[in-house]
Protein backbone atom coordinates (compact mmCIF):
# COMPACT_ATOMS: atom_id res chain seq x y z
CA UNK A 1 0.00 0.00 0.00
CA UNK A 2 1.31 3.47 -0.53
CA UNK A 3 1.79 6.37 1.64
CA UNK A 4 -0.73 8.29 -0.08
CA UNK A 5 -3.70 5.70 0.01
CA UNK A 6 -2.38 5.10 3.85
CA UNK A 7 -3.05 8.32 4.58
CA UNK A 8 -6.39 8.05 2.44
CA UNK A 9 -7.57 5.38 4.54
CA UNK A 10 -6.50 6.73 7.77
CA UNK A 11 -8.70 10.22 6.92
CA UNK A 12 -11.43 8.09 5.18
CA UNK A 13 -11.75 5.42 8.46
CA UNK A 14 -11.60 8.26 10.86
CA UNK A 15 -14.59 10.31 9.22
CA UNK A 16 -16.37 7.12 8.68
CA UNK A 17 -15.93 5.74 12.31
CA UNK A 18 -16.88 8.99 13.21
CA UNK A 19 -20.19 9.28 11.64
CA UNK A 20 -21.19 5.94 12.20
CA UNK A 21 -20.09 6.04 15.76
CA UNK A 22 -22.46 9.34 15.95
CA UNK A 23 -25.65 7.79 14.64
CA UNK A 24 -25.49 4.57 16.73
CA UNK A 25 -24.80 7.32 19.97
CA UNK A 26 -28.16 8.58 19.02
CA UNK A 27 -29.74 5.75 18.34
CA UNK A 28 -28.68 4.30 21.08
CA UNK A 29 -29.34 7.09 23.59
CA UNK A 30 -32.72 7.28 22.32
CA UNK A 31 -33.66 4.05 22.45
CA UNK A 32 -32.25 4.05 26.06
CA UNK A 33 -34.75 6.80 26.42
CA UNK A 34 -37.77 5.18 25.57
CA UNK A 35 -36.68 2.10 27.71
CA UNK A 36 -36.09 4.08 30.43
CA UNK A 37 -39.40 6.36 30.23
CA UNK A 38 -41.64 3.02 29.57
CA UNK A 39 -40.11 0.66 32.51
CA UNK A 40 -39.66 3.34 35.45
CA UNK A 41 -42.22 6.35 33.95
CA UNK A 42 -39.05 8.57 33.23
CA UNK A 43 -40.19 11.30 30.92
CA UNK A 44 -38.61 12.12 27.49
CA UNK A 45 -35.84 14.26 27.85
CA UNK A 46 -34.82 15.99 24.66
CA UNK A 47 -31.87 18.18 26.55
CA UNK A 48 -30.85 14.86 28.70
CA UNK A 49 -30.49 12.81 24.96
CA UNK A 50 -28.56 15.63 23.64
CA UNK A 51 -26.26 15.69 27.04
CA UNK A 52 -26.25 11.99 26.59
CA UNK A 53 -24.84 12.03 22.98
CA UNK A 54 -22.47 14.75 23.49
CA UNK A 55 -20.76 12.35 26.21
CA UNK A 56 -20.83 9.41 24.58
CA UNK A 57 -19.97 10.53 21.19
CA UNK A 58 -17.31 12.29 22.79
CA UNK A 59 -15.55 9.58 24.86
CA UNK A 60 -16.13 6.39 23.09
CA UNK A 61 -16.00 7.96 18.71
CA UNK A 62 -12.30 8.72 19.38
CA UNK A 63 -11.29 6.11 21.28
CA UNK A 64 -13.00 3.08 19.12
CA UNK A 65 -11.52 5.14 15.40
CA UNK A 66 -8.12 5.50 16.73
CA UNK A 67 -7.97 1.82 17.54
CA UNK A 68 -9.98 0.61 14.48
CA UNK A 69 -7.60 2.50 12.37
CA UNK A 70 -4.57 1.40 14.23
CA UNK A 71 -5.87 -2.78 13.76
CA UNK A 72 -6.47 -1.59 10.20
CA UNK A 73 -2.68 -0.18 9.90
CA UNK A 74 -1.35 -3.11 11.59
CA UNK A 75 -2.38 -5.67 9.07
CA UNK A 76 -0.90 -3.33 6.30
CA UNK A 77 2.74 -3.38 8.00
CA UNK A 78 2.11 -7.20 8.65
CA UNK A 79 1.19 -7.15 4.70
CA UNK A 80 3.99 -5.64 3.88
CA UNK A 81 6.34 -7.37 6.15
CA UNK A 82 5.34 -10.76 4.76
CA UNK A 83 5.46 -9.58 1.27
CA UNK A 84 9.23 -8.24 1.72
CA UNK A 85 10.07 -11.85 3.61
CA UNK A 86 9.01 -13.65 0.47
CA UNK A 87 10.82 -11.34 -1.38
CA UNK A 88 13.79 -11.59 -0.23
CA UNK A 89 16.82 -13.84 0.49
CA UNK A 90 16.96 -13.68 4.63
CA UNK A 91 21.00 -14.42 4.76
CA UNK A 92 22.55 -10.99 2.35
CA UNK A 93 18.81 -9.09 1.57
CA UNK A 94 18.81 -8.64 -1.70
CA UNK A 95 15.93 -10.35 -3.74
CA UNK A 96 15.26 -14.11 -3.91
CA UNK A 97 15.57 -15.89 -7.06
CA UNK A 98 11.89 -16.68 -7.57
CA UNK A 99 10.95 -12.46 -7.09
CA UNK A 100 14.54 -11.15 -8.83
CA UNK A 101 13.37 -13.13 -11.88
CA UNK A 102 9.45 -11.29 -11.28
CA UNK A 103 10.73 -7.57 -10.64
CA UNK A 104 13.25 -8.15 -13.57
CA UNK A 105 10.59 -8.67 -16.18
CA UNK A 106 8.61 -5.79 -14.84
CA UNK A 107 11.72 -3.59 -14.84
CA UNK A 108 12.30 -4.31 -18.58
CA UNK A 109 8.87 -4.10 -19.59
CA UNK A 110 8.74 -0.67 -17.67
CA UNK A 111 12.64 -0.08 -19.84
CA UNK A 112 11.85 -1.11 -22.94
CA UNK A 113 8.14 0.69 -23.67
CA UNK A 114 10.72 3.92 -23.51
CA UNK A 115 12.05 4.01 -26.94
CA UNK A 116 15.12 5.62 -26.50
CA UNK A 117 16.96 3.22 -24.08
CA UNK A 118 18.38 0.58 -26.39
CA UNK A 119 20.41 -1.94 -24.02
CA UNK A 120 20.46 -3.89 -21.11
CA UNK A 121 23.22 -5.70 -19.48
CA UNK A 122 22.64 -8.91 -17.28
CA UNK A 123 25.37 -9.86 -15.04
CA UNK A 124 25.78 -13.59 -13.14
CA UNK A 125 27.95 -13.67 -10.40
CA UNK A 126 29.69 -16.73 -8.77
CA UNK A 127 32.44 -16.53 -5.92
CA UNK A 128 35.53 -18.21 -6.48
CA UNK A 129 36.35 -21.29 -4.93
CA UNK A 130 34.07 -20.26 -2.54
CA UNK A 131 33.46 -24.49 -1.02
CA UNK A 132 37.35 -23.61 0.38
CA UNK A 133 36.76 -20.65 2.29
CA UNK A 134 34.19 -22.62 3.78
CA UNK A 135 36.16 -25.48 4.58
CA UNK A 136 39.34 -23.07 5.84
CA UNK A 137 37.04 -20.83 7.68
CA UNK A 138 33.76 -22.40 8.41
CA UNK A 139 30.35 -21.69 7.13
CA UNK A 140 29.95 -18.50 9.54
CA UNK A 141 32.64 -17.21 7.34
CA UNK A 142 31.27 -18.14 4.15
CA UNK A 143 27.85 -16.70 5.34
CA UNK A 144 29.90 -13.27 5.75
CA UNK A 145 31.59 -13.22 2.81
CA UNK A 146 28.50 -13.69 1.17
CA UNK A 147 26.78 -10.75 2.80
CA UNK A 148 30.06 -8.59 2.35
CA UNK A 149 29.79 -9.11 -1.23
CA UNK A 150 25.69 -8.47 -1.42
CA UNK A 151 26.46 -5.36 0.39
CA UNK A 152 28.81 -4.30 -2.64
CA UNK A 153 26.49 -5.28 -5.20
CA UNK A 154 23.47 -3.16 -3.02
CA UNK A 155 25.98 -0.20 -3.21
CA UNK A 156 27.01 -0.24 -6.48
CA UNK A 157 23.77 -1.11 -8.12
CA UNK A 158 20.65 1.25 -7.28
CA UNK A 159 17.17 1.09 -8.60
CA UNK A 160 15.76 0.51 -11.30
CA UNK A 161 18.51 -2.13 -11.06
CA UNK A 162 17.60 -5.15 -10.02
CA UNK A 163 20.14 -7.48 -7.63
CA UNK A 164 19.33 -10.77 -6.80
CA UNK A 165 21.00 -14.12 -5.45
CA UNK A 166 20.09 -16.92 -7.53
CA UNK A 167 21.50 -19.24 -4.71
CA UNK A 168 24.38 -20.59 -2.86
CA UNK A 169 27.37 -18.75 -3.82
CA UNK A 170 25.65 -17.24 -7.32
CA UNK A 171 24.12 -13.32 -7.89
CA UNK A 172 22.92 -11.77 -10.71
CA UNK A 173 22.49 -8.23 -11.49
CA UNK A 174 20.12 -6.56 -14.14
CA UNK A 175 21.37 -3.12 -15.10
CA UNK A 176 18.39 -2.07 -16.92
CA UNK A 177 19.64 1.10 -18.81
CA UNK A 178 23.42 0.25 -20.08
CA UNK A 179 25.53 0.41 -22.69
CA UNK A 180 28.47 -2.08 -23.07
CA UNK A 181 30.91 1.00 -21.92
CA UNK A 182 28.51 0.88 -18.66
CA UNK A 183 28.79 -3.06 -18.35
CA UNK A 184 32.86 -3.31 -18.39
CA UNK A 185 32.98 -0.24 -16.02
CA UNK A 186 30.47 -1.74 -13.43
CA UNK A 187 32.20 -5.13 -13.82
CA UNK A 188 35.86 -3.71 -13.32
CA UNK A 189 34.47 -1.68 -10.37
CA UNK A 190 32.72 -4.78 -9.25
CA UNK A 191 36.27 -7.16 -8.88
CA UNK A 192 38.11 -3.82 -7.68
CA UNK A 193 35.97 -3.92 -4.56
CA UNK A 194 36.04 -7.18 -3.98
CA UNK A 195 39.87 -7.56 -4.09
CA UNK A 196 39.96 -4.87 -1.18
CA UNK A 197 37.60 -6.15 0.95
CA UNK A 198 38.40 -8.17 3.75
CA UNK A 199 36.55 -10.65 5.83
CA UNK A 200 37.03 -11.96 9.67
CA UNK A 201 38.24 -14.90 10.51
CA UNK A 202 39.05 -16.62 13.77
CA UNK A 203 42.60 -16.08 12.78
CA UNK A 204 42.45 -13.32 11.31
CA UNK A 205 41.20 -12.35 8.05
CA UNK A 206 40.40 -13.51 4.42
CA UNK A 207 40.19 -11.81 0.88
CA UNK A 208 38.06 -13.47 -2.14
CA UNK A 209 37.41 -13.00 -5.40
CA UNK A 210 34.27 -13.14 -7.52
CA UNK A 211 34.00 -14.27 -11.56
CA UNK A 212 31.55 -12.71 -13.69
CA UNK A 213 29.64 -12.95 -16.98
CA UNK A 214 27.44 -10.28 -18.68
CA UNK A 215 25.00 -10.62 -21.61
CA UNK A 216 24.23 -7.45 -23.59
CA UNK A 217 20.81 -7.59 -24.97
CA UNK A 218 18.01 -5.42 -25.74
CA UNK A 219 14.16 -6.27 -25.92
CA UNK A 220 11.97 -8.02 -22.97
CA UNK A 221 9.45 -11.03 -22.42
CA UNK A 222 10.37 -14.21 -20.71
CA UNK A 223 12.11 -15.75 -23.58
CA UNK A 224 14.10 -12.78 -24.20
CA UNK A 225 15.02 -13.09 -20.57
CA UNK A 226 15.97 -16.78 -20.70
CA UNK A 227 18.63 -16.13 -23.30
CA UNK A 228 20.43 -13.56 -21.29
CA UNK A 229 20.32 -15.64 -18.42
CA UNK A 230 21.83 -18.37 -20.78
CA UNK A 231 24.40 -15.80 -22.45
CA UNK A 232 24.87 -14.68 -19.18
CA UNK A 233 25.97 -18.37 -17.43
CA UNK A 234 27.87 -18.91 -21.06
CA UNK A 235 30.40 -15.57 -20.49
CA UNK A 236 30.64 -16.63 -16.73
CA UNK A 237 32.10 -20.52 -17.51
CA UNK A 238 34.35 -18.36 -19.83
CA UNK A 239 35.25 -16.14 -16.90
CA UNK A 240 35.93 -18.94 -14.41
CA UNK A 241 37.87 -20.75 -17.24
CA UNK A 242 40.26 -17.82 -17.99
CA UNK A 243 41.72 -18.24 -14.39
CA UNK A 244 38.73 -16.40 -12.48
CA UNK A 245 38.75 -13.04 -10.90
CA UNK A 246 37.44 -11.58 -14.24
CA UNK A 247 34.44 -10.74 -16.04
CA UNK A 248 33.57 -11.52 -19.52
CA UNK A 249 30.59 -9.38 -22.02
CA UNK A 250 29.34 -11.52 -24.55
CA UNK A 251 25.91 -10.25 -26.77
CA UNK A 252 23.19 -12.15 -27.86
CA UNK A 253 23.43 -13.98 -30.68
N1 LIG B 1 28.57 -20.44 3.93
C1 LIG B 1 27.67 -20.77 3.01
N2 LIG B 1 28.00 -21.63 2.02
C2 LIG B 1 27.08 -21.93 1.08
C3 LIG B 1 25.79 -21.39 1.11
N3 LIG B 1 25.09 -21.87 0.05
C4 LIG B 1 25.93 -22.67 -0.62
N4 LIG B 1 27.14 -22.72 -0.01
C5 LIG B 1 28.34 -23.43 -0.41
O1 LIG B 1 28.87 -22.80 -1.56
C6 LIG B 1 29.77 -23.71 -2.17
C7 LIG B 1 29.72 -23.51 -3.67
O2 LIG B 1 30.78 -24.22 -4.16
P1 LIG B 1 30.92 -24.66 -5.66
O3 LIG B 1 29.61 -24.54 -6.37
O4 LIG B 1 31.57 -26.00 -5.67
O5 LIG B 1 31.84 -23.62 -6.29
P2 LIG B 1 33.18 -22.90 -5.82
O6 LIG B 1 33.87 -23.63 -4.70
O7 LIG B 1 32.82 -21.50 -5.54
O8 LIG B 1 34.08 -23.04 -7.09
P3 LIG B 1 33.99 -22.19 -8.43
O9 LIG B 1 32.60 -21.66 -8.54
O10 LIG B 1 34.28 -23.17 -9.51
O11 LIG B 1 35.00 -21.13 -8.33
C8 LIG B 1 29.37 -25.11 -1.71
O12 LIG B 1 30.40 -25.63 -0.92
C9 LIG B 1 28.12 -24.86 -0.85
O13 LIG B 1 28.06 -25.71 0.27
C10 LIG B 1 25.45 -20.50 2.18
O14 LIG B 1 24.34 -19.97 2.31
N5 LIG B 1 26.42 -20.23 3.10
Amino acid sequence: MTPVVRHLLRTLGRAGLVSFLTVSAILISIVLDVVLASLFGFTLDIQRDVFMIIVIASIVTPVLSWYLVGLLLRVDTMEQKMTRLASTDSLTLVKNRGYFHKISLKALQHKFSMKDVPMAAFFVLDLDSFKEINDAHGHLCGDRVLVKFADILRALFKKPNVVGRLGGDEFAVLLTNATEQDAHQFAQEILNQVRKTLVDTESGQTSFTVSIGIAMFSGYGEQTFEKAFKVADKALYQAKGSGRDEYVVLPLD
